[in-house]
């Protein structure tokens, strides 16, 4: 793991964090939690070095710097935004902690003891804005999480249709993805934590404003991650809390590897399909704006090679789950019939 520095500023945690427990480590000037963990850095490269493309085809990820993908956007700061986002309302997630793990509200009624780790509010930005701007450490913390949908004012329309679609479309084609699906809107406090989890998307993850570590895993270490059962709120969510890992519950976490980038404004991280990533808004880099492209993944290839690939075989895993489900009526049965189809036969 990344050496604790010798001095992180106390001041700028307390600031945000009010005397929480965790330990900062002050990585490349960046103040950020310290975990356990073995990490490497991710390749930054610029965004025209002629081995992007290359990464991309190959699903690694990687952090194109300089990038102008999104250099109409870099004005909106939280003024720019509440003169032109325009009237729609915004979902606001708050959460008792630092962490904002997603979970599918329409899933939690098949699970008597789930908790809801956060709650979702609809507002006008307006509200957003002052709760921000007036926000304490002892308040509770909130994250605005919304898809940009055609509410939004023109100036933001604007600034859209000046994104660099035309080297977004020829990726998009030359990698054969599916269509883009959404582009979420992100802005979050210093401190906030979105938990390591996957996505079945490709995603360029570009940062406007502010800055955040992302940690990342190779689908390759579902093994060592444990994520929720499908059915449950939280699938493609890991179990572990990166914070307090129960080891005894999830001994293979002790083995994960993984990769770390900062992300700062004009940089794109090409986060890969099922890679796994923890977010984390900086404590020291001030409030973070980012702006996602999630696209589908493309048509399964006709021919098949052997062995297949990490990512194949998470797709195979959740195919087995989804289907178990449907075939035995209840989602409680899953477990139980996989132990005696595996146990003492497989294992
Ligand atoms: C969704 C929130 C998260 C980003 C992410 O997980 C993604 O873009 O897939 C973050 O930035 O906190
Ligand atoms: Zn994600």
């Amino acid at each position: 793991s990344a050496e604790p520095s010798a001095v992180v500023s106390a001041a700028d945690v307390l600031a945000v964090n009010g005397a929480d427990s965790h330990q900062y480590i002050d990585f490349k000037g960046h103040v950020v939690r310290n975990y356990d963990l073995q990490l490497e850095d991710i390749p930054r490269l610029n965004h025209d070095d002629p081995r992007v493309e290359s990464m991309i085809a190959n699903e690694e990820p990687v952090v194109l710097t300089n990038s102008d993908i999104i250099a109409t956007a870099l004005k909106w700061d939280l003024n720019y935004l509440r003169e032109n986002i325009g009237p729609g309302n915004f979902s606001v997630y708050s959460s008792k902690t630092s962490k904002f793990m997603y979970f599918d509200d329409k899933r939690a009624k098949d699970w008597p003891n789930f908790v809801p780790p956060t709650e979702r509010h609809e507002m006008k930005f307006e509200e957003f804005f002052e709760r921000i701007a007036n926000f304490r450490s002892s308040d509770t913390r909130i994250y605005l999480q919304q898809m940009l949908n055609d509410s939004v004012g023109k100036n933001i329309v604007k600034d859209f249709l000046g994104f660099k679609w035309n080297w977004l479309t020829a990726i998009q084609r030359k990698m054969k993805w599916g269509t883009l699906t959404s582009n979420l809107l992100l802005i979050g406090l210093p401190g906030n934590i979105t938990p390591v989890h996957y996505d079945e998307q490709q995603n360029f993850f570009c940062q406007v404003s502010g800055y955040k570590r992302i940690i990342l895993f190779h689908p390759d270490q579902f093994k060592c991650l444990y994520p929720f059962p499908l059915y449950h709120p939280c699938d493609r969510q890991s179990q572990v809390d990166f914070d307090n890992p129960d080891y005894a519950r999830f001994p293979k976490f002790k083995e994960v590897k993984g990769f770390q980038a900062i992300v700062g404004p004009g940089d794109v991280l090409y986060l890969p399909m099922y890679w796994w990533h923890h977010v984390e808004s900086t404590i020291n880099g001030g409030i973070t704006t980012s702006v996602n492209f999630w696209y589908k993944a493309g048509p399964t290839p006709s021919q098949i090679t052997h062995p297949l690939t990490a990512q194949q075989k998470v797709a195979v895993m959740r195919n087995i789950e989804r289907m178990l489900g449907e075939a035995l009526g209840d989602h409680r049965e899953i477990g139980p019939l996989l132990n005696c189809m595996v146990n003492g036969r497989y294992s």
